[in-house]
This record gives structure tokens, sequence and C-alpha cells, in this order.
């Protein structure tokens, strides 16, 4: 898959957050999103997932088959998005069920993110750490290539981190596609990178 991002736009509210973004992924490439608190980090990748309708510009998507966007894409947000009445075990069938094309089986994919002996209690009992870590679980269970990552690693620490950058490095490897807002150094092998700056005030729409 291809995604070709061409002088995207957004406004949220009265304000104009970012203009004229550009930059083009292919298969195996990755891109780091940085910028200030604020800066419109998130509101990239909500234009990405389709959530947000750019101001202008365009998001193109190549070599997809016959998926959308939406349909092609993983996104891991700050909230874990996570049904915390359910297992853990649980949360990675419906992510399965409801996502489609499966990958790894959901115990398979707790094993893969060290929370095997986690499978049966509701998430309401894990620490934020284990949560993000099943967060990061549904990315295994089902399998599309492009990764919408919002600050992935908040949370997780120092071996989860590693993990998740051998996930995200393994994904790449097999064509996949990510895109990950990160405040901390996130080495990820020849990631492209773009710099969010907040317009200045007299750049903004009144
Ligand atoms: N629903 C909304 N309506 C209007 N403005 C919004 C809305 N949601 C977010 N914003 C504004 O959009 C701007 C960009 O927010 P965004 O969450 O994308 O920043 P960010 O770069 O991801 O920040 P952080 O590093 O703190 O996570 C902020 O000024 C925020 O207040």
């Amino acid at each position: 898959m291809r995604l070709d991002v061409e002088n995207l736009a957004c406004i949220r509210g009265e304000r104009r957050i970012f203009s004229d973004l550009s930059f083009a992924l292919g298969p195996g490439e990755a891109l780091l999103v940085t910028g200030r608190n604020g800066a419109g980090k998130s509101t990239l990748l909500d234009l990405l997932a389709g959530w947000l309708t750019p101001a202008a510009g365009a998001v193109r998507v190549f070599e997809a088959g016959d998926r959308t966007l939406p349909e092609s894409l993983h996104y891991v947000g700050h909230r874990d998005a996570l049904k915390s009445a359910l297992t853990a075990r649980e949360n990675l069938e419906f992510a399965r069920d409801f996502l489609g094309s499966p990958a790894l089986s959901p115990p398979d994919a707790l094993e893969a993110v060290g929370l095997a002996h986690a499978a049966a209690l509701p998430v309401a009992y894990l620490s934020a750490g284990q949560r993000r870590r099943i967060a990061i679980a549904r990315l295994l269970v089902a399998h599309r290539p492009l990764w919408l990552l919002d600050e992935p690693t908040a949370a997780l620490d120092t071996a989860s981190q590693e993990t998740l950058r051998k996930m995200m490095e393994q994904h790449r490897e097999g064509g996949g596609l990510v895109i990950a807002t990160t405040h901390s150094p996130l080495p990820l092998r020849d990631a492209k990178e773009i710099r969010i700056e907040r317009p200045t005030p007299a750049e903004r729409p009144a």
C-alpha cells in the first residue's frame, strides 16, 4: 500500500491547526510526527483515519486492493479504546471479529506483549501500561497495512517500548506502513520525520 498526502490543511473550531502538509509513504516506510503539545499531531492522525475532513488538500491511497483507507488502517490513540468489563482475551477476540482479516490468535497476541498471564482478567483491573499493551496487541490480531499510533510508548516501561519497536519493524519488513506521533525518541530504522509547527497568531483565521 502507498499513501500520498498533499498540501493538507486543517481548521478546528475557528483555528487553523496546520496547512500545506505533504508527505508520501510506501511499503515498509515509517513516519514520525513530532511537535509541541497542541501542535496538531493527533489531528493529523484523525484526518488520515477519516474522522475529520481536511480544509484543503488530499489524502490518497494506492495499492490497497479493494479496501478504502479506513479499512486499511489500525488506530491506537491516547485512549486505549478497550471494553473495561471484558477480559483481555475477550477484548482481542472482539477486535479480531470486528476488524476482520484475522492474523495472530488472541492468546498469541497477548503472549507477544508479555500479558499471557492476564488473559482472563477484566481490563478494568489492569494498570495503565498493561492496558496500553493490550491496545497494542490489537495490531497483531487483525492484519491492516497502515498503523496509526498516537504516542504509542506513553505509559510503557523500557522493555515494552522495545517490544513495540520490534513489532513496528517486523510490520515494516512485511511491507506495512507506520505513522507514529511521539514526544520521545523512537529509534525506527530510516524513519522519515515531519514536525508540525503551530501557526503564528497572524496565520490563524480570526
Ligand atoms: N474538537 C475540537 N475542536 C476545536 N479544537 C480542537 C478540538 N480538538 C482539538 N482541538 C485543538 O486542536 C489543536 C491540536 O490538538 P492535537 O490534539 O492534535 O495536538 P497534539 O499535537 O496531538 O498535542 P499533544 O502533544 O498534547 O497530544 C489543539 O489546540 C486543540 O485544542
